[in-house]
């Protein structure tokens, strides 16, 4: 079973907001690759109670380098708490037995908000042609 915590810079949602509008100008230029994950969680009643903004392009660990892929690749993601901690940790964990040398993915969300996302380039039968995005 793989298991993985998520790290990076926790920021506020201002940062965040800032932060997305400047890495995907970047992108559209091309070759720049941004780790920037938007978690929420939600009540039973779909009410939104939790985001975390976590920022792994500059500081994170391994976890920054795992793709999208749109048929929810070999892994899933939970949200972990410890006793004493203040926020929960994102961690990932196989959700599959895993083949030796398969790249480990998984999706970066339902939403896709903008008309002109990022190319996604996952391959998978499933695949819609640009990567999850929002106007966070
Ligand atoms: C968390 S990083 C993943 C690691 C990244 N590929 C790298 O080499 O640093 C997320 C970024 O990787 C790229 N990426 C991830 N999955 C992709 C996909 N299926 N198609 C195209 N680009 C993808 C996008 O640039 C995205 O912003």
């Amino acid at each position: 079973m793989v298991s993985c915590v998520i790290k990076g810079e926790l920021l506020t949602t201002k940062e965040a907001q800032r932060r997305h509008q400047y890495y995907d100008e970047l992108a559209l230029q091309g070759r720049f690759s941004s780790a920037l994950l938007v978690v929420r969680e939600h009540l039973p009643s779909g009410k939104a109670c939790l985001r975390l903004n976590i920022d792994a392009t500059r500081i994170g660990n391994i976890a920054r380098f795992v793709n999208h892929s749109c048929d929810g690749g070999n892994l899933s993601t939970k949200l972990v708490r410890s006793s004493g901690a203040l926020f929960p940790r994102l961690c990932f964990f196989a959700s599959k037995d895993i083949p030796v040398d398969e790249e480990l993915t998984f999706s970066y969300g339902e939403i896709r908000k903008r008309s002109k996302g990022l190319p996604c380039f996952c391959n998978s039968p499933s695949c819609v042609g640009t990567l999850p995005s929002e106007d966070t």
